[in-house]
C-alpha cells in the first residue's frame, strides 16, 4: 500500500469513529495536513448529520467549505465531542509532535476544547522516542533571536522555517537534535520561554486514541 492509501484508510476509519461517537447535531473538530484532508473528504458524505466543524487552519476551513460543511468560530462553540487530526510523530503513550504544516497553535486550541482527540497517522509516524522530526515552535517575530538562544540552551538546533508565516502572523522555529525523553516536561519548559506562542509537543494533552495505518489494516492504539 502507498502512504496515501494508508492515510485514506485511517481517514475513513476516523469518519466511521465520528459516525459512531459524535451525536447527531454536534460539531466536529478538524485538524490540518494531508491525512486530515483525507478525513475531510471522508466526512463530507456525513455532513447533514452534523451542525458543522471547527477548523484548525485556514487551509482546513477552505477545504471544509469546499465540501459545503459549515465552519463555526470556536468562540461560538461550547462542546466538541471529537477532534480528528494527524501527527508528525506519535509514541506509545500517544504523545505527539505536530506542526509540520505550521498549524500547531490552532490545533492545540481546538484539541483543548475537544473531549476526544483521535490521531490519524500512517505507521511511519509511530516512534519509540520523539525528536527525529524537528520540533516546531511558533514564535512572535520580534522574539526570534531570543527564543532561538533559549532553545540552544535546551540542547536543540533551531532553524527558522524560511518564508513561512503562520495563520496567526508568527514564524516557526523547527528545532533539530532533540531526544525527547520527557515530552510533558519539555512541552512545559519551552512554553515558558517569553516570545513562544506554543510548541508542537502534544503531551500535556495527548491523543485519546490513535488510528494507525499499516499494510495489515488499521490498528487502534489507546
Ligand atoms: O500538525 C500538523 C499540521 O500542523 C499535521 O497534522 C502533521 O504535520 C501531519 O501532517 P500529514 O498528515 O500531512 O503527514
Amino acid at each position: 500500500m502507498t502512504q496515501d492509501e494508508l492515510k485514506q484508510a485511517v481517514a475513513q476509519a476516523a469518519a466511521d469513529y465520528v459516525a459512531k461517537h459524535a451525536p447527531a447535531g454536534s460539531i466536529i473538530g478538524v485538524g490540518t495536513g494531508s491525512t486530515a484532508n483525507f478525513f475531510i473528504d471522508a466526512l463530507a458524505p456525513l455532513k447533514d448529520r452534523y451542525k458543522g466543524a471547527v477548523a484548525s487552519s485556514e487551509a482546513t476551513r477552505l477545504r471544509l467549505e469546499g465540501h459545503g460543511i459549515p465552519v463555526l468560530d470556536l468562540n461560538d462553540v461550547d462542546d466538541i465531542p471529537v477532534y480528528v487530526d494527524g501527527a508528525d510523530e506519535i509514541d506509545a503513550g500517544l504523545n505527539m509532535i505536530k506542526g509540520g504544516g505550521g498549524a500547531l497553535t490552532r490545533e492545540k486550541i481546538v484539541a483543548a476544547v475537544a473531549k476526544t482527540f483521535v490521531c490519524i497517522a500512517d505507521g511511519s509516524k509511530l516512534v519509540e522516542t520523539m525528536g527525529k522530526f524537528p520540533l516546531p515552535v511558533e514564535v512572535i517575530p520580534m522574539a526570534r533571536a531570543h527564543v532561538a538562544r533559549e532553545l540552544v540552551k535546551l540542547g536543540g538546533r533551531p532553524q527558522e522555517r524560511a518564508g513561512f508565516v503562520t495563520d496567526n502572523g508568527n514564524l516557526i522555529l523547527d528545532v533539530h537534535g532533540l531526544a525527547i525523553t520527557d515530552p510533558k516536561g519539555l512541552e512545559a519548559q519551552i512554553n515558558q520561554i517569553t516570545g513562544v506562542v506554543t510548541n508542537g509537543l502534544f503531551a500535556l494533552r495527548p491523543a485519546n486514541i490513535c488510528l494507525l495505518g499499516t499494510p495489515e489494516g488499521v490498528r487502534t492504539l489507546g
